[in-house]
């Protein structure tokens, strides 16, 4: 990725959103996906809510990561209306819509507490434009894993993407300097 470290912010949203906690833990890790290693800075936001005091904590959050992991838990639907939210301060923070970001629902190992169903967070994730991964945090840590892989390919291939209109605007911008030379020697040739 050229020395830059992807940054990605996690929202666990599985407690009460009206609690406002500031504790935020930032980790530094090296991960290996599709046989490509890459730096990653990872965020672990706790509890903010989108608007009051805390969200302006948050837009800077969210104006540091390259991608987002959205958490909720299916045991609590606040946590799962936060998603819009959220999501929709990313879009608003960041001013554009193709902002990588996965969203998690946490806790399936909780059928009794069970409030949202897979399908609910699934046509969620549909309507948001984003990856959705039901799993387990308590009984399967490969599951995490896979969720976070997905968001680095989406983090990289946007990279990518910036990587190819910054080198397509040089381009332009070169093409345009050299037929503005031309027209300017043709001219001052026909005169
Ligand atoms: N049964 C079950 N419990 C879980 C799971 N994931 C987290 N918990 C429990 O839920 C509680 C909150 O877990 P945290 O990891 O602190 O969740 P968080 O979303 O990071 O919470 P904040 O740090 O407050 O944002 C803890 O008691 C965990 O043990 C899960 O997949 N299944």
């Amino acid at each position: 990725m050229g020395g830059t470290k992807p940054r990605l912010a996690d929202y666990s949203e599985s407690a009460s959103l009206a609690e406002v906690n500031v504790d935020e833990v930032t980790y530094r890790c090296r991960k290996t996906v599709d046989k490509e290693t890459i730096d990653l800075e990872i965020l672990d936001t706790v509890n903010k809510e989108c608007v009051g005091p805390a969200a302006s904590s948050l837009e800077s959050s969210i104006k540091w990561g390259d991608g987002f992991l959205i958490v909720y838990s299916v045991t609590d639907h606040s946590s799962f209306e936060a998603v819009s939210r959220l999501k929709r301060l990313i879009d608003h923070v960041k001013q554009t819509l193709g902002i990588p970001t996965v969203i998690v629902a946490n806790k399936s190992d909780m059928e009794n507490g069970r409030v949202v169903r897979t399908e609910e967070g699934q046509a969620l994730a549909q309507d948001l434009r984003c990856s959705f991964f039901e799993l387990s945090v308590a009984e399967s840590l490969s599951s995490v894993e896979v969720a976070f892989e997905q968001l680095i390919r989406e983090v990289r291939l946007e990279f990518q993407r910036h990587l190819l209109a910054m080198d397509k605007r040089s381009r332009m911008l070169q093409m345009r300097h050299v037929l503005k030379n031309k027209l300017t020697r043709s001219k001052t040739m026909q005169w």
